[in-house]
């Protein structure tokens, strides 16, 4: 390392260190502040005050120490695990006291209507962290448009309902298909032995998918296996966007200090970045306008008139809207299919599970049949146990592990408190997902919950504590906790993409290959340690996995 770069990193230390100490006397004062501050003195019937939530006691610092410095200086790639700890002794809803800062998690299913959908609770400011990755004058995308009620982001959610409808997706599916042939030989090419890292091959083939399906761009990332530069770019820019957030006086120092050698790499990776829009964007553009019955993404998007202006979208704002989606769908699709590989490899009875439900459908490949026969698009409706599977994994890793968040703009009734303006309300998705309170038994991973024809022995824990409930309301139940995709008019548009992509990756790759864990995941406890969070929950140091070909064993 040179000396300017020691002394960059050694002054964003002192700034980050100098913020902390700053941090902490900010945050007595207003907790002293906060504290002596009266209630509220009229409330409506039955409606309690913000003050009555429960939290964890004047957190972060007192009585939290360990888990405040965790969260504000190590490991902020941690905090839904802190936020399920807090629900699970705190429940479904509560508040913490940070400085300057009103905030509220939830993650009980009751709450959830008062909060998805509703009118006057925009996005949060943190969505902002997202814009930069996307557009370099800093517009807002279908993602980012706080409210939904703003016309563009109306128009643009309209134009691309025809991607995502059921002709356009299974239209789609030969495609996928025939990507996970590649993906498939290339496995059989490194042998059983290879570790390969399943996080990066799903990411490659996500990307050729969603780039050629979408935007008719026939790339080959997963083919030429060379480093992908929009996935070096856009992690290095996912990471520093979530640094700004986690550590906003570092962002700040960049800004003020554009000499630091850190500040000149920011900007080298973000201009790197903006050029690969770019270039796309060139290349969709160059073969001309779209026919009228395309319903690509891209033929979607071109048609979108700007309702204020009448005219189409154009310069960044096109381009914005287009790499929102690439975004979008590529790492929370990559993320779910490696994920739930993982679970299976770290779960083998599960795993053969699956087996026989593909060897059931002449799906699995074998000593005698070494070619399975060629997925359909009908399979996928009758894959039950694997479509299970990818529930119980997304239940328990939801690759959007933030959830949703949400900010009061006037005094709002949340969950029976009257909960103050310019509070944030983040339905955390991981939290909910894994308390205690909506999942039996929820650290394990146990696909059964989800299967309506389930043995009655089959019941979760929380189930036999409503005994009465049928096995299908056990099941409903559960889908009220259980929002991967998020809902109301905000849900993710990609959904049947995903949905169609993930059992189609799987199927096809569990049919041809027996999966284990690579030895240095260090087993199960691996994954579960392995987890961070930053735009997208992934695996720390990767996902390390082997494929055996099931017509060898
Ligand atoms: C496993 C796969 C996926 C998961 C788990 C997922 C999850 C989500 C979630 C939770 C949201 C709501 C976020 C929020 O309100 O904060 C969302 C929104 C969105 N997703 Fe997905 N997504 C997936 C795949 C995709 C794909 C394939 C695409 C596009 C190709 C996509 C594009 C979008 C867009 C554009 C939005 C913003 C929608 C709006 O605000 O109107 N996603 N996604």
């Amino acid at each position: 390392m040179s000396s300017s770069q020691l002394s960059s990193t050694a002054t964003l230390e002192y700034v980050n260190t100098m913020g902390l100490i700053m941090g902490i006397v900010i945050l007595s004062i207003s907790i002293y502040v906060s504290l002596s501050r009266p209630g509220s003195k009229s409330l409506p019937d039955g409606v309690k005050p913000y003050s009555a939530l429960p939290g964890p006691p004047l957190w972060p610092v007192v009585g939290n120490l360990p888990q405040t410095v965790a969260f504000l200086k190590q490991d902020a790639h941690a905090h839904h695990m802190i936020w399920l700890t807090f629900a699970n002794r705190y429940g479904g809803m509560y508040r913490l006291h940070i400085p300057g800062h009103r905030f509220i998690v939830v993650s009980d299913p009751a709450v959830l209507p008062d909060i998805i959908g509703r009118p006057g609770l925009p996005k949060w400011a943190a969505y902002e962290n997202v814009i930069p990755l996307v557009s370099k004058t800093k517009v807002h995308t279908l993602f980012t448009t706080p409210h939904s009620d703003d016309p563009m982001w109306k128009a643009v959610r309209k134009a691309l309902n025809p991607a995502f409808s059921p002709d356009a997706i299974r239209a789609k599916f030969g495609l996928v298909v025939n990507k996970c042939e590649e993906l498939c030989s290339l496995m059989s090419g490194f042998g059983p032995d290879k570790d390969m890292e399943a996080q990066d091959l799903m990411a490659r083939l996500t990307l050729d998918v969603v780039l050629q399906a979408g935007f008719g761009i026939c790339s080959q990332y997963l083919g030429d296996l060379q480093p992908v530069p929009l996935m070096q770019e856009l992690h290095y820019a996912m990471d520093e966007s979530f640094r700004t957030f986690s550590e906003p006086l570092r962002g700040m120092a960049l800004k003020l200090m554009p000499w630091l050698p850190a500040a000149a790499e920011r900007e080298g990776h973000f201009c790197r970045l903006y050029a690969i829009w770019d270039r796309w964007i060139q290349q969709m553009r160059a073969r001309g306008p779209c026919s009228e019955d395309d319903d690509s993404m891209w033929a979607c998007i071109s048609r979108v008139k700007d309702p204020a202006s009448g005219k189409q979208l154009e310069g960044d704002q096109l381009q914005a809207e287009v790499a929102s989606l690439i975004v979008g769908g590529l790492d929370t699709t990559a993320q779910t299919c490696s994920f739930t590989l993982a679970l299976l490899a770290a779960h083998p009875e599960v795993q053969e599970e699956v087996a026989a439900e593909l060897e059931a459908a002449g799906l699995l490949a074998s000593r005698g049949k070494p070619q399975p026969r060629r997925l359909t698009y009908a399979d996928l409706s009758k894959l039950p146990y694997l479509d299970a599977v990818v529930k119980e994994s997304m239940r328990m890793y939801p690759v959007s592990a933030s959830g949703l968040g949400r900010c009061t703009r006037e005094p709002t009734v949340i969950g029976g408190y009257l909960i103050p303006a310019g509070c944030d309300v983040q339905i955390n998705y991981y939290a909910m997902q894994n308390a205690e309170a909506n999942f039996g038994d929820p650290q394990r991973f146990w696909p059964q919950r989800w299967l309506r024809t389930a043995s009655p022995d089959a019941v979760s824990a929380a189930a036999a504590r409503h005994s009465r409930e049928s096995l299908s309301d056990n099941v409903n139940r559960l889908a009220r906790a259980f929002l991967p995709y998020s809902a109301g008019p905000r849900s993710c548009i990609g959904q049947p993409l995903a949905i169609m992509e993930i059992p189609t990756v799987l199927a096809m790759v569990l049919g041809r290959f027996k999966v284990s864990l690579a030895e240095r995941m260090g087993g199960y406890e691996g994954i579960i340690s392995g987890q961070q969070n930053s735009f997208t929950l992934s695996l720390k140091g990767g996902c390390w996995l082997k494929f055996a070909e099931r017509c060898r064993l």
